[in-house]
């Protein structure tokens, strides 16, 4: 593929007019012949987005991936079902927010009007109680998208706004980064809620569309985080709750497109290679040992891992950075496992259903998605066969649980979820267990590494680093990575890639005010 025109991140990416631009560092449009080379460890969506803003400058990029595909926790494989049927499986449903204003960028690379992604009429939550939420009416600017909410809430109603303890919820109100860590890291999300008297019957919506989606029990997780995903999603941007997702499987749609764009700037693609060593070079430079390949020299490294592989690679790598930054590494943490499971019934489910329902109140189900409704792979199966291929999420599975047993349990709270699914057979099921993603514990936003390390020559990103951006999950992964390419970037006197983010602070200067006299 020819390699496309970067604006460098300068054009406008939404429509809140009050999102944040970042220029990048300034420097020439590209690097001499011969220039710096760098090594990125990780092909996730901070690696790609990392390799992508340093090839267009003319640096000389290798990215490994221990998997044989590109895409992290985003990846997907051909399998051949039951049926004869070719498919794609991956960890599926992902929701793309209009706010990821970074993550949309790497995309345009390859895709300029985002045609690859397709909008979601609506997003229901729907709980055991009978309670369901929508956000499809819902308006998108703050303050009206909160009260639309509530106006429109069946489980937060006017009473239950009044009732909240105003002081204890102002911090919602005006959310800075790292100031919310200050506050509020030594806070659960759980105790948080309760704090500020949350309304019981809500307390899923909380945890369905922000606190679930960090595979963590709200007990355990930093209510910092939780706080910032309601200032991203919510409170804090007008791009609106609701998101696109992928209208093809993640390899064809995202990943096989950008692979070709890398390759299109000369990037190295090594997928199936294991980096075991990072060490640094005495004369300049850093030593990679990948796969059975001997070492290699690099002027710099980004680690873009996830975050067990960043502990396992600088445990093995003893001389990387110093000693305290190392022991952080070793004490970052995992999510518990979580489970993905697809299935391809015989028969349809019912034709209101939504192509995704957030589920709480029916045991460890926390979402179904229905991916004949956007996922065009999954439609032409659905139209030959008279079939449906549907998702099952279950996040934060107990560690020792008997995995036949949770798989047999998810399919079994489906049949509640979805009653014309009980008795229907399956033509084929394929189950994922994982255990990849960042755990944000009470009190441990000072032990996550940053996009800088004690030695210059080593850059760190990824969804488990922390930036003085208001971000989160994969656009904490796509900006990371540009910010550690801008880091590299800057040092060769290179132009780095301009960044978004959604308001860094509240939106109301009254509100931001009263905010700040009640965190005192
Ligand atoms: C089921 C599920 C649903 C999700 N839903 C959403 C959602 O709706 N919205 C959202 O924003 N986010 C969602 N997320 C989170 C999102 O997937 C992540 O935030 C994002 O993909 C992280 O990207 P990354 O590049 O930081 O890490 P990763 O994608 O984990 O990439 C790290 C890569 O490093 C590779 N690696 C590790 N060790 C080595 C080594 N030694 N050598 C070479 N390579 C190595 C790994 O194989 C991996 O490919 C979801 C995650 C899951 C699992």
């Amino acid at each position: 593929m020819t390699p496309r025109h970067d604006d460098g991140g300068a054009a406008r990416r939404g429509r809140d007019r009050r999102a944040r631009t970042v220029p990048g560092p300034p420097g020439r449009d590209r690097a001499a012949a011969g220039g710096p080379e760098v090594a990125v460890v990780g092909g996730g969506i901070a690696g790609l987005s990392a390799a992508t803003a340093l090839a267009e400058r003319g640096v000389r990029v290798t990215l490994y991936e221990r998997a044989g595909v590109l895409g992290g926790r985003l990846a997907g494989w051909p399998v051949r079902l039951a049926d004869g049927s070719a498919a794609t499986m991956s960890r599926g449903f992902h929701a793309f927010f209009p706010q990821y204003y970074n993550l949309r960028g790497l995309l345009r690379r390859v895709d300029p009007g985002l045609g690859m992604l397709r909008r979601l009429p609506d997003y229901p939550l729907h709980h055991r109680s009978g309670l369901r939420d929508s956000f499809a009416r819902v308006p998108r600017t703050p303050p009206w998208s909160a009260l639309g909410f509530v106006a429109l809430s069946p489980s937060f109603t006017w009473r239950d706004l009044v009732r909240m303890r105003p002081g204890a919820a102002l911090p919602l109100l005006d959310v800075r980064v790292p100031q919310v860590y200050q506050r509020l890291d030594r806070v659960s999300a759980a105790d948080f809620l309760a704090r500020i008297r949350f309304p019981e019957a809500a307390r899923h919506l909380a945890f369905e569309v922000f606190s679930r989606s960090f595979f963590a029990d709200p007990r355990e997780l930093s209510a910092a985080e939780l706080v910032l995903m309601f200032h991203i999603y919510f409170l804090g941007s007008s791009e609106g709750l609701l998101f696109d997702v992928p209208g093809e499987p993640f390899p064809q749609a995202l990943w096989q497109p950008l692979g070709r764009y890398l390759e299109g700037h000369g990037v190295r693609l090594c997928t199936g290679t294991d980096v075991t060593r990072v060490a640094p070079v005495a004369g300049g430079g850093m030593r990679v040992a990948a796969g059975e390949g001997a070492d290699r020299r690099f002027d710099a490294v980004v680690l873009a891992l996830d975050p067990g592989g960043l502990r396992r690679l600088v445990a093995a790598s003893p001389e990387v950075a110093d000693a305290a930054w190392r022991a952080r590494i070793g004490r970052l943490r995992t999510a518990p496992p979580f489970l993905v499971s697809r299935l391809w019934l015989a028969r349809r489910v019912a034709a209101d259903r939504p192509g995704f329902l957030g589920t709480s109140g029916f045991g460890s189900l926390d979402n179904v998605s229905v991916l004949e409704r956007w996922e065009g792979e999954a439609a032409r199966w659905s139209a030959r066969t008279g079939g449906s291929v549907l998702e099952l999420h279950a996040y934060a599975v107990a560690p020792g649980a008997d995995r036949e047993r949770e798989q047999r349990r998810l399919v079994e709270q489906l049949n509640a979820v979805y009653p014309e699914t009980r008795g229907v057979r399956i033509i084929d099921r394929r189950h994922e267990w994982r255990a990849d993603c960042p755990l944000f514990p009470v009190g441990g936003f000072h032990d996550r590494p940053t996009v800088h390390t004690p030695d210059p020559r080593l850059v760190v990103a990824g969804d488990t680093v922390r930036t003085g951006f208001p971000v989160a999950l994969m656009e904490r992964a796509a900006t990371t990575g540009f910010l550690a390419a801008n880091a590299l970037l800057a040092r060769w006197g290179l132009r780095g890639q301009t960044l978004w983010t959604v308001p860094d602070r509240g939106r109301s200067a009254a509100l931001r005010w009263a905010a700040g006299r009640a965190g005192r």
